[in-house]
């Protein structure tokens, strides 16, 4: 008997159904049937105006509370997220089942006639919500504005458009992703704004399960797994799981193969970018990614961050 149709779960957001779609295709390519289910969360409900917060909601898994009850019930098989927007530990009723290769990991600017960050006028105003993002922006120029630009892809850009800011910070992936990148104009280099642990890497989740729906799942996706970008985000996520931390901190990591192993690199900051603890380390192609996660977070840590990080909450 033909198995039924891979059911994948997505958010409605135009970049979350392309990612959807993305693995769909590829899916079918190799000869499954597929359907996507769109999926309403409490993340994009909080995106809309007069949106009133419920009691205890605490921010954390905003965008996936939906979407893993629907896998645990069965009507979804498979959930597509930004590994990103995963909290880095999962309920064990659950599993990243395959990691596909990352796209371009970097932040960028969008800033049409400026040119780059540098070349920004004085005091000029950026869009961007997130604190790492704000941090980072203020150690490089202190003079700097925020104001909160929120939504899609689209809504910010059509905000930066209508002159609400005078640039943008966005992940590359998602501009690349949406054929948006002719608007961007500046790919930030690691050591300059160090991107959040996981960005541009997919995750694919499924259920943890042993029935024989759920091995046949996991044994469908595997082919999209890629052992570089599996190590590289389990170290960042690592880093990230012994400072604390969720998207809100301001902490960038990134890990990029090289010839010899592994480079990773990491900021911490200060919320109003006036101090920075930066790190770069190295480890071979045979190290374990959580020890190496492991060992740049104790690195941090010697060096302040978690009191960098206390300054945070306050
Ligand atoms: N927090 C929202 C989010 N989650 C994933 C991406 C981009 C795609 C990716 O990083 O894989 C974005 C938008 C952004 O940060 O600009």
């Amino acid at each position: 008997m033909k198995p039924t149709p891979i059911r994948i779960g997505s958010r409605g957001s135009q970049l979350a159904l392309w990612q959807a779609n993305h693995i769909s295709y590829a899916l079918r390519d190799a000869g499954y049937q597929t359907e996507i289910e769109i999926i309403r969360t409490t993340g994009d409900r909080m995106q809309q105006p007069g949106f009133v917060p419920p009691p205890g909601l605490d921010g954390k898994g905003i965008f996936i509370k939906e979407i893993e009850e629907a896998l645990e019930d069965g009507r979804i098989d498979l959930a597509v997220h930004s590994l990103k927007d995963l909290p880095t530990q999962l309920e064990p009723q659950f599993e990243i089942a395959a990691i596909p290769k990352r796209a371009d990991p970097r932040d960028v600017l969008v800033c049409e006639q400026f040119w780059a960050l540098h070349t920004l006028p004085d005091n000029a105003t950026v869009g961007t919500t997130s604190p790492r993002r704000r941090a980072q922006l203020l150690a490089l120029r202190p003079d700097l504005n925020f104001v909160d630009v929120r939504g899609n892809i689209d809504t910010r850009l059509k905000k930066f458009a209508d002159g609400k800011c005078d640039a943008l910070v966005l992940a590359a992936a998602g501009l690349d992703r949406l054929n948006r990148a002719e608007w961007v104009h500046q790919r930030f280099d690691p050591t300059e704004v160090c991107p959040a642990p996981g960005q541009g890497a997919l995750a694919l989740e499924t259920r943890s399960g042993s029935t024989e729906r759920d091995q046949y799942i996991r044994q469908s996706i595997s082919f999209f797994n890629h052992p570089h970008t599996r190590f590289s985000v389990e170290a960042e996520r690592s880093v990230l799981d012994v400072l604390g931390g969720g998207c809100q901190l301001p902490v960038g990591v990134l890990c990029q193969p090289t010839s010899e192993g592994y480079k990773m690199y990491s900021q911490v900051v200060a919320p109003d970018g006036d101090t920075m603890i930066q790190l770069e380390a190295e480890s071979t192609h045979s190290a374990d990614p959580i020890e190496f996660g492991q060992r740049v977070a104790a690195h941090l840590k010697e060096r302040g961050a978690l009191d960098l990080l206390a300054a945070t909450a306050n």
